[in-house]
């Protein structure tokens, strides 16, 4: 480590003993990951806490909204500026705005900055380079081609700098009172940059906690979390733990007595104590390559958790694809076919199953959907006569249905095409990005690799699995009389 970011670190740690946070262990470089939690001496997988975080120094949106108008007013008429002309404000706006001006605002007020956050040694040892395909050059862009990450890197770009573009004006005033009155060249160079943006949104996703999926699963009183409706939270020191598949511990949230967060070594039968400079990981979640890629720019060799996502393929032409579109987007069916390996085998997300009967539907089928303007609703769907308002409504109006085998063999028939053009797109770019991936030799390439390797296998298992759905539901009378009468 340089001697800046050992300084920048020995601040933190300070900064969180004195501020409550409680840790039986350190934090330190570790290869290839960045920093990481490091045991210092022996301890057992006892469900033992190894760090505490109190509630004060958590990060969330409302801590920073009381930050902002208290503290730092030109934050807050940031803020006020975005809901005064209608942006739609997030969890997400608030802390990655809350980044920005922290790191980079600040910087641009100079001494009309106000004092420094709280939170100032915690944003100090965020990483400033982040590896996600996000910051890919043009070469390791194309290590992508013919990937399913591809377009939707392409997508989250182009939809990063749309909501850069909206926000730049805004950013702008992030300036001293002088110049904004006389504007010289200094105020022509943009305050906060595409890339200062990227980092920010590259930092929320890779490291945000949400606490109210945890409080979920633990079926916790949600209204005792002091925090209120805040889901997404950032938590210093406990969001140093990297990833492994075979995690020694595990965050929780705590709502009794000093509330906060806190890392707790997971009980297992075995004994053996984990020795002193060992790594202490936790787990991400069962997230296949393509998404630890996209969100955090590493990839595992080892990793069982299989999945592949594409936009959902509505017919060339459907002429009801826009109201499909509309109804899926107010019930919340995402446009997405998620595929993923359960139990050995390949299989569709519900939500997934859901967009798809949506895709394949028409209206020779008695489907009607039509727009409505006097309903609380943007547009009406009607199944065989029955008007359908829910997602539940629509399972049970298809699955109830006697022609639900047929609507089952053209899901299968069109998503075994899409995967069989994943595949082959795959393996067309193959040769040429090996190629290419001779002329650069770094992280990001071995990561990619593993990615594509992993993709491939995937996607050749899937395209086996839906060949073999495809001919039993083949030898369903109905289905071949249907399709025979379809072609
Ligand atoms: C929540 S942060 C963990 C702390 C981070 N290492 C740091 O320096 O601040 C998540 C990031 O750590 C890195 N990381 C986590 N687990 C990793 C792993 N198994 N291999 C490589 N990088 C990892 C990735 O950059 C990821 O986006």
């Amino acid at each position: 480590m340089s001697e800046t970011e050992t300084s920048t670190l020995d601040a933190f740690l300070s900064w969180a003993k004195g501020h409550g946070v409680e840790s039986d262990v350190a934090v330190e470089k570790v290869p290839d990951k960045g920093l990481g939690v490091v045991s210092k001496k022996r301890h057992f997988r006892d469900n033992s806490r190894v760090i505490f975080v109190p509630s004060v120094v958590l990060v969330n949106a409302s801590k920073i909204t009381g930050y902002a108008k208290e503290k730092a007013p030109k934050l807050e008429s940031f803020y006020q500026a975005l809901l005064r002309d209608g942006f739609p404000m997030n969890e997400r706006i608030i802390i990655i705005s809350f980044i920005l001006f922290e790191q980079v605002g600040r910087v641009s007020l100079g001494e009309s900055a106000p004092p420094p956050s709280l939170w100032k040694p915690y944003l100090d040892i965020l990483p400033r380079k982040l590896h996600t395909p996000m910051f890919y050059n043009a070469t390791l862009k194309a290590c992508l081609d013919g990937s399913s990450l591809s377009s939707v890197v392409d997508a989250k770009l182009n939809k990063l700098k749309r909501e850069f573009d909206s926000f730049k004006p805004y950013f702008n005033k992030w300036r001293p009172p002088s110049s904004t009155l006389q504007p010289d060249a200094a105020t022509n160079v943009d305050v906060v940059t595409f890339d200062d943006f990227k980092w920010a949104d590259g930092v929320f996703w890779s490291r945000v906690l949400s606490f109210g999926s945890r409080i979920e699963t633990l079926s916790i009183d949600k209204s005792s979390l002091e925090s209120g409706l805040d889901d997404f939270h950032l938590v210093p020191f406990i969001d140093i733990a990297n990833h492994s598949l075979t995690p020694l511990a595990r965050w929780e949230v705590i709502t009794d007595g000093v509330a906060g967060a806190e890392l707790i070594l997971t009980q297992t039968s075995n004994r053996e104590p984990i020795p002193s400079e060992t790594e202490i990981c936790i787990s991400y979640g069962e997230k296949s390559n393509c998404e630890l890629l996209f969100l955090h720019g590493f990839a595992l060799k080892d990793d069982p958790w299989s999945a592949i996502s594409f936009p959902v393929p509505f017919f060339e032409g459907d002429p009801i694809v826009d109201e499909k579109l509309s109804f899926m987007k107010y019930h919340g069916i995402k446009s997405l076919v998620s595929l993923s390996r359960k139990n050995e085998s390949i299989e569709l997300s519900h939500e997934s199953i859901r967009a798809m009967w949506l895709c394949v539907l028409n209206e020779g089928d008695g489907l009607k959907i039509t727009p409505c303007e006097t309903k609380p609703y943007p547009v009406e769907l009607i199944i065989r006569d029955k008007v359908v308002n829910s997602v539940e409504m629509l399972d049970s109006v298809i699955q109830d249905w006697e022609l639900f085998p047929v609507i089952d063999a053209r899901v299968v028939e069109i998503i075994l095409d899409a995967v069989e053009n994943l595949l082959s797109n795959l393996g067309e770019t193959n040769e040429r990005v090996l190629k290419l991936m001779e002329t650069a030799n770094s992280r990001e390439i071995e990561y990619i690799k593993i990615y594509r390797e992993d993709e491939h296998r995937f996607l050749e298992s899937a395209v086996e699995e839906f060949t073999r759905k495809r001919e039993t539901l083949m030898s369903n009378e109905l289905v071949e009389r249907y399709l025979v009468e379809e072609e």
